[in-house]
């Protein structure tokens, strides 16, 4: 299988590229495209990248190319991880819907070319933000079985981990997915949790102890109100912003701490090409496995007794071909209720960029205009 890796020369890309190397995910045998820009910087710095991780690791390095244009990209997943990120400055927000349309083009310029040239094939991981736009850009050009989006993934595995922090246990102990809008607006499935080795009753007592009474319907306040803490404890100790996440509980740490890393500047490039690796070993390892991710829904599945439609993050089953079933069973009240607003919230950063929810495929919709795109500042980024 080959790999196109669309801002290669990007933090998150690199990153991919270097991971999927290194863990040798890739054989030698197949081909790893490194996509820049034509235009500025861009093409300099991903031949760049390709010499120097040939210099890196040539022994078992896949074959490495350049790609400066979308209509040459060629591979069986591709990996969007290229266009504008929020910026990485304690206190500098910028609107959701204000990246969206920045990196409007950048999808549509890609989804467009792929309907064209691609083989009808590729599957789509989408890192790029905000990974819901991305998604709905991609699935409208080639289907919505073949894109899907790593944001929820990524939380879902930091999800777990905080779990595992707070009950002493190591990640791979515990199960559960995280789904919604990825960043702030995330949904922590709590009634997904599984923790290995506890009957039901016993997880049930666990999970209630780290909830501490509280249910997701207060939770957009709590994440509103820890970022301006933080930004306040920050600005003279980050150190002690980061212990003070440390003693909130998990949920909230899923939020908070990805947050306080990339706008400290580090980003969290690292996490994001270990999420997105994870799911491309999935995707090459030819098996089906459950995971989370945003994807584009048509009324597969009902939160509340509704039909659920339009772009969300979901735990959903992925194999090479892409994602095919929605595993959703009974969502808790309070999960549904934030699962909808999330997606209504979605909706809107889509609708503020002229797309609508029908998401059907190839013939349901042409790839959409960038052209009624605009500033907004309906919701912050916050995305990371
Ligand atoms: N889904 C997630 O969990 C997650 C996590 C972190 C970052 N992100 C997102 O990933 C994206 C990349 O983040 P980053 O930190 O690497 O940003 P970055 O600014 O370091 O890199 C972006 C790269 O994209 C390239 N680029 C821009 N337009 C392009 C085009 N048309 N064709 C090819 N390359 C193009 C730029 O030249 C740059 O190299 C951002 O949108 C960011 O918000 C998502």
């Amino acid at each position: 299988m080959d790999v196109a890796v669309l801002g290669a020369a990007g933090d998150v890309g690199r990153q991919v590229c270097t991971q999927l190397i290194e863990r040798r995910v890739l054989p030698t045998s197949s081909r790893l495209q490194l996509v820049g820009r034509a235009d500025g910087p861009s093409a300099r710095a991903t031949h760049g990248l390709r010499a120097d991780l040939i210099d890196a690791y040539d022994e078992h390095a896949p074959l490495l190319d350049v790609a400066l244009r979308p209509d040459e990209v060629v591979a069986d997943v591709i990996v969007l991880a290229a266009g504008r990120t929020t910026p990485a400055q304690p206190g500098v927000t910028m609107p959701r819907t204000q990246l969206a349309a920045d990196n409007l083009p950048v999808f549509e310029a890609y989804a467009q070319a792929l309907a064209e040239h691609g083989s009808g094939h590729e599957v789509v991981i989408v890192v790029s933000n905000p990974v819901e736009l991305g998604v709905a850009v991609m699935a409208r050009a080639l289907g919505r079985h073949r894109v899907i989006g790593m944001g929820a993934w990524l939380d879902t595995l930091r999800f777990r981990r905080e779990l595992a922090v707070s009950l002493g246990l190591r990640r791979h102990r515990i199960g559960g997915f995280v789904g919604g809008q990825h960043g702030e607006d995330l949904v922590p499935l709590w009634s997904t949790v599984r923790i290995s080795g506890l009957d039901v009753d016993e997880r049930r007592q666990a999970l209630a102890g780290l909830r501490r009474g509280r249910t997701l319907d207060t939770f957009s306040g709590e994440v509103a109100r820890a970022q301006e803490l933080l930004t306040q404890v920050a600005a003279d100790d980050p150190g002690a912003a980061f212990d003070l996440i440390g003693s909130w509980p998990p949920d909230l740490r899923v939020v908070a701490r990805p947050w306080m890393t990339h706008t400290s500047g580090a980003k969290t490039a690292n996490g994001t090409a270990n999420a997105t690796v994870g799911l491309l070993d999935t995707l090459l390892d030819g098996r089906d496995t459950v995971v989370a991710g945003q994807v584009a829904l048509c009324d597969e599945t009902t939160v509340g007794g509704e039909p659920l439609d339009g772009v969300l993050g979901v735990p959903v089953v992925l194999g090479p071909e892409g994602w095919t079933r929605v595993l959703l069973d009974e969502p808790a009240p309070d999960e549904v209720r934030r699962l909808t607003a999330s997606r209504d919230r979605i909706d809107a950063t889509l609708a503020h960029v002229g797309l609508g929810r029908a998401v059907g495929g190839p013939a349901a919709a042409a790839v959409p205009t960038h052209a009624a795109a605009g500033a907004g500042s309906a919701i912050a980024g916050g995305v990371s």
